[in-house]
């Protein structure tokens, strides 16, 4: 293998500055604060021993100094113990996950600095999203191979551009790493697969184009009313999925009605359809392990169930 061809295969471990805990879950955040002001740490990395339990960026430590600040002096502030703040479930990426799969992942959560584990998930490390991609463009430079740079110039492309939402190849990358974090935090995720009724008579009538503003408007729609820890994703045609971390049956059953029954309200006009408005119809899939792929073909037999049953419904 030529050099230039390593680089692409190049994992976070060879970029990852290492890191130590900053403190425990029953340290105080005045504890925590001195101890990231001394070392220059961006974010608080919390737990005993080198097991990671939790994270706190700087914005939870400002909020909680500014409400001790805003308190009356004659009322000290009560100290806050980390625990009673941190992030419980930090999601973590282990050592020898790419550096492009690691770049993406931080861009899909919006997450600043990723703490890395190792095989027996102790904190040997931490990376930052804009490390990421700075690691990334070189490694890009250093490719010579037209082909293979091409191929992960089209990659890059994170967002569908006509839907305004993840990529599918966002997504696949998304998925890899949430079913990983469900499997190690034993918690819960869900995806919805969310498809347009009677969408080949809506393009007949209308046209293509106006096919394609509905799909924009239908990703919109989704993307308003999911929460903000749900992400959304272009699986094809007029197919999206949806991805939600820490999610239940129930949480997820409720966000797919929601999603269902805020786009029926939108009454985007389709006179060849039943209802004479655009619907959609929602497949869901819950579990805790287990390979993504397996999740998706379970999702989409629950969606093809609801439009055997109807159309306009969650399964
Ligand atoms: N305008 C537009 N149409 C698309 C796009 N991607 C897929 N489609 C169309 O979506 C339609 C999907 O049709 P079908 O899979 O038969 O499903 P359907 O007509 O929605 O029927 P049901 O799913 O059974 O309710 C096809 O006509 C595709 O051409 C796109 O990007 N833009």
């Amino acid at each position: 293998m030529d050099n230039s061809r390593k680089t692409y295969f190049m994992n976070i471990k060879s970029i990852m500055v290492s890191a130590k805990l900053n403190g425990t879950p029953d340290s105080s955040v005045k504890q925590l604060l001195d101890d990231m002001i001394a070392n220059q740490h961006s974010c608080g990395l919390i737990g005993t021993g080198n097991t990671l339990q939790g994270i706190i960026n700087e914005r939870e430590v400002m909020l909680v100094c500014q409400a001790a600040f805003q308190g009356e002096p004659s009322n000290a502030p009560r100290e806050v113990i980390v625990s009673e703040i941190m992030n419980k479930q930090p999601f973590c990426l282990h050592q020898d996950t790419p550096i492009y799969d690691a770049f993406v992942t931080a861009k899909v959560k919006q997450l600043r600095s990723l703490p890395v584990i190792d095989d027996d998930d102790r904190l040997v490390g931490i990376v930052t999203q804009s490390e990421l991609l700075d690691a990334y463009i070189k490694l890009m430079e250093l490719d010579k191979d037209l082909k293979i740079t091409n191929k992960k110039l089209k990659s890059l492309a994170l967002e569908d551009s006509l839907m305004k939402i993840g990529s599918r190849h966002a997504m696949e990358i998304d998925l890899k790493y949430t079913a990983a974090q469900a499997k190690r935090n034993k918690s819960k995720y869900s995806i919805a697969m969310v498809d347009v009724d009677f969408f080949k008579r809506y393009n007949d009538m209308y046209g293509h184009q106006s096919g394609d503003v509905a799909l924009l408007s239908i990703a919109n729609i989704i993307n308003k009313v999911s929460r903000e820890s749900d992400r959304v994703y272009r699986y094809g045609g007029e197919e999206v999925l949806i991805i939600m971390s820490d999610t239940d049956e129930h949480g997820a059953k409720e966000s797919a009605e929601r999603i269902r029954a805020a786009i029926e309200i939108a009454a985007i006009e389709h006179l060849a359809s039943e209802l004479k408005v655009l619907t959609v119809s929602i497949g869901l899939c819950t579990k805790m392990a287990g390979n993504w792929e397996e999740m998706v073909n379970v999702a989409d037999t629950a969606l093809y169930q609801a439009k055997q049953t109807g159309r306009n419904r969650v399964r």
